[in-house]
């Protein structure tokens, strides 16, 4: 699920104000980022306060001390030494910028892709990425140097892709993180592209690791461009940190002093960028440490349906009591190590009509939500799907490309999951979770779509919709985040509603409110709903049929209240026996809690 900018009267702080608290904490970071920011001063206005020209040479005053008009004297040339330094310090920094956008370039957008799409893409990017490693740099360089010259750019674009790997790595394993995180998987439910979730999800949870390491890559730059300089690789022509450290040594005897002031700029420009990252990463890590333990437990997750368009779906319109889904002998198997599919569903049959649920039942692993997944397209690549017939609306699912079932899950089936807390971008306001795919699929303007989030977030029971809209995930309880989520689930109106466990992660009195909330829901949209659960009391409260499950079979499809009265396989009555032992009628229990059907 996703998102759009909240109206800023109630936001809460954002995440980038309490970081930038968490790194304020931290005098060392403080300091460090003062000293950087001296240096990139005074080096961007070397050409107004360097007192000399740096390349003017008066060998009368070759190795002349500290004086008034040369403050940090002479170097063996007789040029001004502060003035070098100064002029070297745009060196220093250029060479740090142009490496480290190297390696971004390089290397982030390559282990995004990677980290995200994995297959093909992966094993090229991989190997590529192992290969650079692998290459002796200093020798590269020395060619580059060879038939390119020692200009700067060049040197320190090709040191920067060299070190590219090193972020490419980085990103790849942060996206492989994330990209299990049931947050994710919201967003594809909720219809948004690929690009989208890259660039809103995936990439701010990057953008910290990333901004860390850069600061040390940076670092690394100015000791690497100071030691070609110092090995006389470099343009002597351009006044730089590692070339007035070489030319100290070389003078060592007569004047120790000189190595001195440049090894003193690299030294604290080197130093600051390491503290300055290291307060970075504290900060950034403070930040998620406090989400992570306000985490709380609670069900489902937003989805959106959209106008029925069946021109842009591509679909006909279904007969009018025809079934809104049908799937048929479906089967999802995956890879096994002896190099045999494993099955984990067979020969699937089910169908779901408008305003009807189906519960889907079966104990753990018996392949409930691979069914579901199935249905919603959201199957890892890995695995093998095959269907005679799985039609949603009369359109076959299995045929359509992958953007088109992104549409389709946006607009007309949405997915509750178990875990509502996993499923919002802690990133992110709710009310941003709630609007963006709102406004992409339905085209309505922000200010629209925050009006209907309110109204949503109104009818799932949130007592204060405005500060719930403004408010973090790590705000909510588990139980309204379980009403955020059941409210973007049903924003787009979908016709298809798939709730997995939805009251698993809540307490019992939240769990009673959640399943009328949503039979309710189901109810006034029309909507055709699988319900998937291990538990049959559930299934009594607010199923119409319900299909049972077994090791990736359906053992038994039946009314709910046949299927109660007349159990008929081994399975089913072993269920009932195990899990209805307390449970009351559905009549009795609709009437306790006051619903009329
Ligand atoms: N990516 C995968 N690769 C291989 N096997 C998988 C994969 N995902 C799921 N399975 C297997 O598929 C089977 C069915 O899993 P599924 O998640 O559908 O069960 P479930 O009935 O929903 O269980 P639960 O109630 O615990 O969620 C399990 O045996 C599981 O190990």
């Amino acid at each position: 699920m996703t998102a759009t900018t909240a109206t800023h009267t109630i936001a809460p702080p954002p995440a980038s104000g309490r970081r930038l608290r968490a790194f304020l904490r931290n005098p060392m970071g403080v300091i460090a980022g003062l000293v950087l920011l001296l240096i990139v001063v005074a080096s961007i206005l070397a050409p107004w306060i360097a007192p000399h020209d740096p390349g003017l040479v008066v060998l009368a005053e070759s190795l002349a001390p500290p004086s008034l008009n040369h403050p940090l004297g002479t170097d063996g040339n007789g040029r001004d030494i502060l003035s070098r330094l100064l002029w070297g310090g745009r060196v220093s920094l250029a060479a740090g910028t142009i490496m480290v956008s190297a390696a971004i370039i390089c290397g982030v957008p390559g282990g995004l892709l990677a980290g995200y799409y994995s297959r093909w893409f992966d094993a090229v990017a991989s190997w590529v990425s192992n290969m650079l490693m692998s290459l002796p740099q200093i020798l590269i360089i020395i060619v580059v140097i060879a038939s390119l010259g020692s200009g700067l750019v060049p040197t320190m674009i090709t040191l920067g892709v060299l070190a590219s790997p090193d972020l490419f790595r980085l990103t790849r394993s942060a996206v492989i993180g994330v990209r299990q995180e049931l947050f994710i998987d919201a967003a594809k439910v909720s219809g948004l592209s690929d690009f989208r979730i890259i660039f809103r999800h995936i990439f701010s949870v990057i953008l910290g690791p990333v901004l860390v390491r850069s600061s040390f890559m940076f670092g690394m730059a100015i000791i690497a461009q100071s030691g070609l300089e110092f090995l006389g690789l470099g343009d002597p022509l351009r006044p730089s940190w590692g070339g007035e450290l070489s030319l100290a040594f070389q003078n060592f005897q007569r004047a120790p002093n000189l190595v001195i002031a440049p090894g003193v700029a690299i030294g604290l420009t080197v130093m600051a960028l390491v503290l300055f990252g290291a307060a970075l990463a504290d900060s950034l890590g403070a930040t998620r440490r406090t989400k992570k333990g306000n985490w709380t437990p609670a069900p489902s997750r937003p989805t959106d349906g959209a106008p029925h368009d069946d021109a842009a779906t591509g679909s006909s319109p279904d007969e009018p009591e025809g079934p809104l889904l049908v799937v048929e002998n479906l089967a999802v198997s995956y890879p096994g190590e002896d190099g045999k599919g494993v099955v984990v569903v067979e020969d699937v049959s089910l169908h779901v009509r408008r305003g009807e649920v189906l519960g889907l039942v079966g104990e753990s692993g018996s392949g409930k939500s691979q069914t579901s997944f199935a249905i919603l397209g959201l199957l890892p690549p890995e695995a093998s799907v095959s269907a005679r017939r799985l039609r949603l609306d009369g359109q076959s699912l299995e045929v359509l490309s992958e953007k088109v079932m992104e549409r389709l899950r946006g607009q007309k089936m949405a997915y509750v999951p178990q875990e509502p807390m996993s499923n919002l971008d802690p990133s992110f306001t709710v009310g941003y979770q709630l609007t963006t795919p709102m406004r992409h699929k339905l085209h309505i303007s922000r200010s629209e779509a925050k009006e209907r989030a309110l109204r949503l977030l109104e009818r799932v029971g949130i007592p204060d919709p405005a500060r719930t809209f403004a408010s973090y995930p790590h705000q909510l309880s588990g139980g309204m985040a379980q009403r955020v989520l059941i409210a973007g689930a049903v924003s787009c109106d979908p016709e298809l509603l798939i709730a997995d466990e939805p009251t698993t992660a809540v307490d019992v009195t939240v769990q009673v409110e959640v399943l009328a909330l949503l039979r309710d829901l189901q109810q006034e949209r029309n909507m055709g709903m699988i319900l998937v659960t291990h538990n049959l009391g559930v299934v009594a409260d607010i199923c119409d049929r319900v299909a049972v499950m077994r090791k990736g079979r359906i053992v038994e499809e039946k009314p709910v209240r046949e299927l109660f009265s007349n159990p008929e396989h081994e399975y089913t009555r072993m269920l009932l026996a195990s899990t209805l032992e307390d449970a009351l009628p559905r009549q009795q229990r609709d009437d306790e809690m006051g619903v009329t059907r």
